[in-house]
């Protein structure tokens, strides 16, 4: 069994959602979870696991960590396959965190480096897999007819965009292998050929000197080297000049940073007339998540005269939901388009077909379910009165969407339901009160801004980048430093002053950059937050330099066009004291 970190969402993880997801049998059999992360661990993904292992099961955490975290391998000592995950993590030391009542119940290991992401019984007999070049001919999303084992090569696209969903599909299709899950086996096709050839693997990357599909394959290289540890990935770029490795693993990184996770999507749900739309805009106005909402973009379709128009039309007219591919050509080429990766997409999954096809194409899964509950008689009251002129907006038709909803869209809301990813809003009420109930769901997304404003802002001081500082700075910052010796220091020129005097001709090897530490965020209501950080000076080839404590003060409030926007208001810095290693 193969588990995601993105089905076990935060504070969801109860007996619950374990009865839910895991059948008794599972559960009493001490089956083995393998549980593959690409995302950091959280606290509850560690009770998840906990709990797994004391009702019988195994857990193997694989991938690589993020700075700070801890991977264990969680095992249960009632079965008898310590050994076995000894002899497959061969350099794992046991680890005491002291408390013997625990350790009776279950053993714990620190594994220093994952090491593939085959299941220890596939480990025991040491079953190559190979996934090679030339085996697929992926043009037309053809269907890979594929067996564990089989030789598989992938196709990306040479835009960007699509290669990063191309990536996160390859990785499912190396899994797909891996459980002989010939289904999940596709590629769209078409571009660049990118071939991984094993496991341990390597993987050849032809750019043809194309930019977008070399930040692409720099991307696909970083997300080997998340699933699958460095010493196991020989990463080899072809272009003119016979770029090296160790370019392409630097560029990986880099593009890591910039391109941390997938686009962040929010399904939006419930029957027509639910009020959606409407509080979408809210939404959008207040987090700065990009609105698509499937119905307008089909309407718009049909309104450009395409090739499909009048079969959507007739569609739409009935009340009947579209062939999932149209739905969701439109829905990534607007995300494509957006440039953005927070998006709220509206009246869609609404079906089974819609949400298999987008996971498939995308390899995206919701962060959540934001699900409106209204009664059908409220529903057609406000459709009625809507006034906007949809052809779909009159008796008839609305009790045939009302049918539909219930049919084959409450289906895909039970579905995320059992993945404990809805949050369900009563939509009965005036709309500022639905949108308060909206609110906490949301807060999670300030504190990733706040602190994104953070990482933006001391990069922009490390480059000596007067302009951006300034987007993110008010011009009446105060701030407590080092640098003042013991002054409140008001206004932006002192600081400035230490930003020109970067010297961004300076020679590369001889730059400090700074790396933020540990940071935590504060959210003091929804418009002011507290960053601390420990940050650590570098020289660009070289060890920590120094350190410091900061502590920034944000203020949310509008620009001028408009959205919200995060500027500093406060600085406190101290030094903070170096150990000796
Ligand atoms: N909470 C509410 N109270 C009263 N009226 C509302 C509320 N929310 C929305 N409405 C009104 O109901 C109508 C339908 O709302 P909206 O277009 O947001 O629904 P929807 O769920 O997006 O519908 P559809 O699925 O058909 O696109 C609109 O005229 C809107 O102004
Ligand atoms: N995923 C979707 C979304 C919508 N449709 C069709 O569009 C009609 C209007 O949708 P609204 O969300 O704007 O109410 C809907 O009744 C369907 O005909 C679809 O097919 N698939």
């Amino acid at each position: 069994m193969i588990t995601r970190a993105s089905s076990i969402q935060k504070n969801v993880v109860d007996e619950k959602f374990l009865q839910m997801e895991f059948a008794d049998g599972d559960l009493a059999g001490g089956k083995n979870l393998v549980y593959e992360s690409r995302e950091r661990f959280g606290e509850n993904v560690r009770k998840f696991c906990e709990h797994f292992v004391q009702v019988g099961g195994t857990v193997l955490m694989l991938g690589r960590p993020q700075a700070g975290a801890v991977w264990e391998v969680v095992s249960s000592g009632r079965r008898a396959n310590d050994e076995n995950l000894h002899s497959t993590f061969d350099d794992a030391a046991p680890f005491n965190d002291g408390d013997s009542d625990k350790q009776s119940q279950s053993k714990r290991f620190h594994i220093p480096q994952p090491r593939s992401l085959l299941a220890p019984e596939d480990m025991a007999s040491h079953r190559t897999i190979n996934v090679e070049a030339d085996n697929f001919s992926g043009n037309g999303g053809k269907v890979m007819q594929l067996a564990p084992g089989d030789p598989l090569s992938a196709h990306a696209s040479p835009s960007t965009t699509k290669s990063i969903g191309f990536i996160w599909r390859s990785l499912a299709s190396v899994e797909a292998v891996l459980a002989g899950d010939v289904d999940t086996c596709r590629d769209e096709g078409g571009g660049d050929t990118w071939t991984v050839h094993a496991i341990p693997c390597s993987c050849v990357i032809d750019t043809s000197s194309r930019g977008a599909s070399r930040s692409a394959a720099a991307d696909f290289c970083c997300s080997l080297l998340q699933v699958y540890p460095s010493s196991e990935v020989d990463i080899t770029m072809e272009s003119e000049g016979q770029v090296n490795g160790t370019f392409v693993y630097e560029g990986a990184s880099a593009a890591a940073y910039e391109m941390r996770e997938k686009p962040t999507v929010i399904f939006v749900l419930g029957g027509p007339g639910s009020g959606k739309g409407t509080q979408c805009a809210r939404i959008v106005e207040n987090y700065g998540f990009v609105h698509l909402s499937a119905g307008d973009l089909l309407r718009a379709e049909v309104a450009s005269g395409s090739e499909h128009g009048v079969m959507l039309q007739n569609m739409m007219k009935e009340g009947k939901i579209v062939p999932a591919e149209v739905t969701v050509g439109l829905l990534q080429a607007a995300m494509a388009k957006s440039g953005k990766n927070k998006f709220l997409i509206d009246g869609f999954p609404r079906d089974e077909d819609n949400r298999l096809t987008f996971e498939r194409v995308t390899g995206i899964i919701p962060e959540f379910v934001l699900f409106f509950d209204c009664p059908e008689d409220v529903m057609e009251k406000r459709l009625l009165n809507r006034g906007e002129g949809r052809v779909d907006d009159n008796v008839e038709t609305i009790r045939k969407r009302f049918k539909v909803f219930s049919c084959q869209s409450v289906p895909v809301v039970d579905y995320y339901e059992r993945l404990a990813k809805v949050r369900k809003v009563k939509s009965t009420y005036p709309p500022d009160m639905v949108f308060t109930n909206i609110k906490p769901y949301f807060t999670k997304f300030l504190e990733a801004d706040v602190l994104d404003a953070t990482r933006k802002l001391v990069k922009a001081i490390d480059n000596g980048d007067s302009l951006t500082y300034r987007k993110f700075v008010d011009e009446k910052l105060t701030a407590y430093e080092p640098e003042a010796q013991g002054h409140l220091v008001e206004g932006l020129p002192f600081h400035l002053l230490w930003l020109d005097t970067v010297d961004q001709n300076t020679q590369e090897d001889k730059r400090v950059i700074s790396r933020i530490c540990s940071p935590w965020v504060r959210l003091l209501g929804e418009n002011a937050a507290i960053v601390g950080y420990a940050r650590l000076f570098q020289a660009a080839k070289g060890p920590v330099v120094s350190t410091s404590n900061e502590t920034r003060v944000w203020e949310r409030r509008k620009s001028e066009d408009g959205a919200f926007e995060w500027k500093l208001v406060h600085l406190h810095r101290t030094t903070a004291p170096m150990w000796d290693t």
